[in-house]
């Protein structure tokens, strides 16, 4: 039974030494294939990082060369820009509405001497000079006639400095106002006889202002000066022309609002011819909505004038808003058509940076300007002196 108990304790010894054998074996190739593992993931990782090396060089290069690409595109660019720049040279830049609306007190030709005095002479300096003339509404056709002008002049005359050039601009500026010369900035009065004064233009520009203004400067001159309130359409254009009347102390004839204008401009001229008056201010209604009408109503009181004062050369002076620009030179281009007009009266320049209208009006339409109004007191009105008035802009 011992005997057995051995056998049996052997064979036990023996399977156990089996079952280690095999644990060991089992362990070892778990080991192994561990390492196997281990080696594979060292080689796998080797591979994704030289493989990423490979991405990364390509990459590098790629972006080199594209900056070099994109260099030539950019100088490409850059010489398609030049010549594009180079071709548009000639055109002037303009500005937003809101930075071509300069300060009136500035004005514009103190921008203009800001912009011209210290500058190179070149076509950027001829660019913005053409912006600010636009701006100041010279109006396109005599900015690009000037700056055209002033380019002959400077390569004529060999002018070197922008000193030169503002020069030459108020030069060419004021040959511009040639019909505004002494001879003819002056009312047209006579001493020994009634002087008409008729007065036209389009509501709200100044007219009777401008005619309280004229009628103070008279009376202060020694002159017998009545005036016809012949704007009766407008209830409240009586009462302001007999305000004035107050303030000047001027006679003032007037009708009933809504009467015939013609009738009133009949009672002013016999009135002052009867009574022996120097001048006689003629205020009119300016409506413009319907030119005919304007036109036969203009040419009545006209008619009215001559027969009644015996007078055929006498003022007829539109008045226009300086601050309206181009709109002021298209009233005064429909006035001139339908009446004879001897003078302009510019008023509201003390309240514009856009002066530069008196320029095209002048030369369209060769008429002297004999007032400029400076101001709603009852002393601003100038009489138009040319150099004085080019030297004080500039100023
Ligand atoms: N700043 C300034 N204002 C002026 C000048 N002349 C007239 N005004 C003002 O412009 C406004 C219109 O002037 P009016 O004289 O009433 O114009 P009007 O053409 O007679 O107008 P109606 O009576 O409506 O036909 C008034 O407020 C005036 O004070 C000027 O030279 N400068």
């Amino acid at each position: 039974m011992l005997k057995n108990f051995f056998k049996f304790g052997k064979k036990k010894k023996g399977k156990e030494e089996q079952k280690s054998e095999l644990e060991n074996q089992l362990d070892k190739e778990i080991q192994e294939s561990e390492d196997e593992i281990q080696k594979i993931k060292k080689e796998t990782e080797k591979e994704i990082k030289k493989a990423a090396d490979e991405i990364l060089k390509k990459d590098n290069k790629i972006s080199e060369n594209s900056k070099v690409e994109n260099g030539n595109v950019e100088s490409k660019l850059d010489e398609s820009n030049f010549e594009k720049r180079e071709k548009t040279k000639k055109k002037p830049k303009l500005k937003p509405l809101k930075d071509r609306l300069a300060t009136p007190k500035k004005g514009f030709f103190g921008k203009l001497k800001e912009a011209l005095l210290g500058k190179t002479i070149d076509d950027d300096l001829y660019e913005e000079l053409e912006e600010l003339l636009i701006q100041s509404d010279i109006g396109m056709n005599m900015t690009m006639q000037l700056v055209e002008e002033l380019e002959k002049s400077v390569s004529r005359k060999k002018l070197k400095t922008s000193e030169q050039i503002y020069d030459e601009l108020k030069e060419l500026l004021k040959a511009k106002l040639v019909y505004s010369d002494e001879s003819n900035t002056k009312l047209k009065l006579q001493d020994g006889k009634l002087n008409i004064l008729l007065i036209v233009g389009v509501n709200g520009v100044g007219k009777t202002t401008s005619i309280g203004k004229i009628a103070k400067k008279l009376k202060d001159s020694g002159k017998k000066v009545i005036i016809g309130a012949g704007d009766t359409f407008r209830a409240a254009a009586i009462e302001q022309v007999e305000e004035w009347g107050k303030r000047t102390g001027v006679e003032v004839i007037k009708q009933a609002h809504g009467s015939d204008p013609a009738a009133v401009i009949f009672d002013t001229v016999k009135t002052a011819k009867n009574r022996g008056f120097d001048v006689a201010i003629l205020d009119t209604a300016g409506r413009l909505h319907n030119k005919r009408d304007l036109m036969k109503e203009l040419e009545k009181i006209n008619k009215i004038i001559r027969e009644q004062s015996g007078e055929t050369d006498f003022e007829t002076l539109l008045v226009i808003d300086s601050t309206t620009g181009q709109n002021g030179l298209e009233q005064a281009r429909i006035f001139n058509e339908i009446v004879d007009l001897t003078g302009i009266i510019l008023t509201k320049f003390d309240g514009t940076a856009k002066g530069g209208i008196i320029f095209p009006i002048t030369e369209e339409l060769k008429k002297p300007i004999k007032f400029i109004g400076v101001g709603e007191g009852i002393e601003d009105l100038r009489e138009f002196d040319t150099k004085e008035f080019v030297e004080a802009m500039f100023d």
